[in-house]
């Protein structure tokens, strides 16, 4: 339990985490692989040497300590971290490893004058407060996963039962549980991760479900990243029949349990969870838009499928917007970026609407400004990033 002292010795550090928090960070991550090799595999490094997960980490400090008296506030933010942990399989066992790299890392920025005693011992009470946070919220989503039909825990073997080109980057794997199973059932927009060893190297990725749940099999749709070691080995290597590990589906980006109308608004590789929500969507009735956009036809994944739906269902419109077109027959609804105008012109009449959006960085910035200043209330925009998160205001 944090005292009320040292509440206040944490609210006064935030300013200097503002100032410093990428330092500090820094340096922790690289005391935590020199003190603790051994989770490393748990970190993507193309997230590290781009910085990302320094930053996440950091706004995620940022934002505990500047709402330590009042964590409601902090709202999903925990619930994210709590699913990432979990299909990383994040443990018990890994807090201290975390917290004593965290503590020296203040001490070792900060320097004896700031970081005195009094100030580590606030951070350490802080720290544990938060992981015993954490630590609930993962055992009990942990036991969840493991009490489910169809359910599980840890590495399970599946087998590639179908490998589909989607588009010219994204293809799809269907797996089935090698086991012969059931498959516990996600919710539209949960992830699942996948575990391989390309080259003897023990990697995990996660990757949204891209197909409402069946019970039978799990879906995922995976673009090619010439530098990414998991998405060229499932491209280049994987093939039908093959087996890899599969973790247990997680994620907090879901739909929620409304009759409003439903946008899902997506750009490029970041229509995989919006495509499972879709399908979930329409047997409920609720009127749909589904807004996507692709540099060009050849790399618009699923026309074709979401074409038919959107025959099948009354209740449905679909929108692509392309940035380039080539021939008459690509046929998009709009040509460029989608921005403001376009996205009035494509959102209901109503704006008491649940929107959720994906894509990269820049197109996510333009979507939530979009919908704010159209007048979609803030609590009911939801986003996800694919990795680590960043700030989109
Ligand atoms: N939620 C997430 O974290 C997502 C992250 N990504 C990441 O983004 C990268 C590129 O993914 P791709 O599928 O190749 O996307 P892409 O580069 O093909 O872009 C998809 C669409 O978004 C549009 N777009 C990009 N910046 C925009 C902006 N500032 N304003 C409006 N529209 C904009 C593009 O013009 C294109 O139509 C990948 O590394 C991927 O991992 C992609 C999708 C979701």
């Amino acid at each position: 339990m944090l005292s009320t002292d040292q509440r206040a010795i944490v609210t006064a550090t935030v300013p200097l985490l503002e100032s410093g928090g990428e330092a500090l960070v820094t340096h922790f991550y690289q005391t935590l692989f020199k003190d603790y090799p051994e989770v490393v595999p748990y970190f993507n490094q193309a997230n590290q040497t781009a910085g990302a997960q320094q930053r996440a980490l950091a706004n995620g400090i940022l934002a505990y300590a500047r709402n330590i008296n009042n964590l409601e506030r902090l709202g999903p933010l925990v619930d994210t971290i709590i699913n990432k942990h979990v299909a990383l399989q994040i443990l018990p066992e890994h807090y201290p490893l975390v917290g004593a790299s965290l503590l020296k890392a203040i001490r070792e920025v900060l320097g004896a004058d700031v970081a005195t005693d009094s100030v580590i011992d606030a951070w350490a009470a802080a720290y544990g407060q938060l992981a015993d946070i954490l630590v609930r919220g993962e055992k009990a989503i942990y036991a969840a996963q493991a009490g489910a039909a169809g359910g599980w825990s840890g590495p399970r073997a599946f087998i590639v039962e179908k490998k589909t080109p989607e588009s010219a980057e994204i293809t799809s794997f269907t797996f089935v549980a090698a086991d012969g199973g059931p498959v516990m059932a996600h919710e539209p927009g949960q992830y699942i991760s996948v575990g391989a060893r390309p080259n003897g190297e023990s990697i995990r990725r996660q990757y949204s479900l891209s197909a409402a749940a069946n019970g039978k099999t799990y879906r995922i749709s995976v673009k090619r990243e010439p530098q990414g070691k998991m998405s060229s080995y499932l491209h280049d290597v994987v093939q039908e029949g093959d087996q890899l590990q599969l973790l247990p589906p997680a994620g907090a980006f879901v739909l929620s349990k409304t009759d409003k109308p439903l946008v899902l608004i997506s750009g490029g590789v970041g229509l995989t969870p919006t495509l499972a929500m879709l399908e979930s969507a329409l047997e409920t009735g609720r009127e749909i838009r589904f807004i996507h956009s692709a540099r060009d036809v050849n790399v618009h994944a699923f026309r074709k499928h979401i074409d038919a739906l959107a025959k099948r269902h009354s209740n449905f419109k679909r929108f692509y917007c392309y940035n380039q077109h080539h021939a008459p027959t690509d046929r998009p609804d709009a040509v460029g970026f989608i921005d403001k105008a376009l996205l009035e012109s494509w959102l209901p009449q109503s704006r008491d609407i649940d929107a959720y959006f994906l894509g990269p960085t820049g197109f996510m910035q333009s979507v939530k400004r979009s919908l704010r200043e159209l007048g979609v209330p803030e609590n009911q925009t939801h986003y996800e990033f694919f990795g680590p998160a960043a700030l989109l205001d």
